[in-house]
């Protein structure tokens, strides 16, 4: 039986390992989430491709797929990706970013869940409209609290299997049965494009790390960026001044410090 790891054990085990992860993620998120990985401890690649992204998963750690900016060649790539993480055993990560806003990432977002991720990470719009409630999502924004979309992650972790977790103000993960409430970050996060998209990412990497434990390396990851993300709101101006900022203090963030920093509890 696996004995449960603090947030900083876990940081510790992904920072040694530094995982290769393989990114489908979006044209916006791209840059930032590659320099959020590396200054965290992982290794990124974005390699989405069809030609190429399945042989590549069977070599990466963990895979992650975002349909920030989806086309028929990304999904093609994102479903041979998946494929082949599911063959292999890799952990892999959903981020269904505004899934319900068209019919065509609607359908999208339905194929991938067939492939069955490890772990759906969202804004609270785009989990309470895969779990079929009626959202206020504008586009990629959320336009719900979090609290409000706990019933619906819980109900989607159950159907579909997957660790489902909801990001805001506070965090909610779950994996059906236990779910745990994450405090922390900035108001200034969602005024900086992508993070939640990197976040995705550095899930990935900490699943990477942590295959046998998928609840508890998406909970450290999500607590690694409310830490780093209050801290480093404490000097930013603004959305401009926090990014570079956030990143170094993804870098300096110490495993003993996120233990002791880190505001996770029961839910
Ligand atoms: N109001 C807030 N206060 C504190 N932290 C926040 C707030 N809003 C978001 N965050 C944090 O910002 C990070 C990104 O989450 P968010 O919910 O904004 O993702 P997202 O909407 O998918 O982002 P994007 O689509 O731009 O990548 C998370 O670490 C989350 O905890
Ligand atoms: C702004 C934006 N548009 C499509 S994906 C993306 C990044 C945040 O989700
Ligand atoms: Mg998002």
């Amino acid at each position: 039986m696996q004995t449960t790891q603090t947030p900083g054990q876990l940081l510790t085990a992904m920072r040694a390992k530094n995982p290769l992860v393989q990114n489908i993620t979006n044209f916006v998120a791209m840059n930032i989430a590659a320099n959020v990985m590396l200054a965290a401890g992982a290794s990124p690649a974005m390699v989405h491709t069809k030609e190429e992204a399945g042989e590549f998963a069977s070599i990466a750690s963990a895979l992650t797929i975002n349909i920030g900016t989806l086309s028929p060649d990304f999904l093609a790539g994102m479903k041979e990706a998946a494929k082949a993480a599911g063959e292999t055993g890799k952990p892999w990560v959903l981020d269904p970013v505004a899934h319900f806003a068209t019919a065509y990432r609607r359908a999208a977002v339905a194929e991938l869940m067939k492939l069955k991720p490890t772990i759906v990470r969202g804004n609270a719009s785009e989990i309470i409209a895969q779990a079929g409630s009626q959202s206020s999502g504008h586009g990629v924004d959320s336009g719900d609290p979090t609290e409000a979309a706990e019933g619906s992650a819980i109900a989607l972790a159950r159907q579909s299997g997957s660790i489902v977790a909801v990001t805001g103000e506070v965090d909610f993960v779950t994996d059906g049965q236990h779910s745990v409430r994450i405090m922390g970050g900035s108001a200034l996060m969602p005024r900086v494009t992508a993070l939640g998209c990197s976040l995705t990412c550095l899930v990935g990497a900490f699943a990477a790390a942590n295959p046998e434990g998928p609840f508890e390396a998406t909970a450290a990851a999500l607590a690694m960026f409310a830490v780093a993300g209050e801290e480093a709101a404490i000097s930013a101006a603004g959305p401009g001044s926090f990014l570079p900022l956030f990143l170094d203090r993804l870098a300096t963030l110490s495993p003993e410090t996120l233990d002791t920093k880190a505001r996770i509890v029961s839910a």
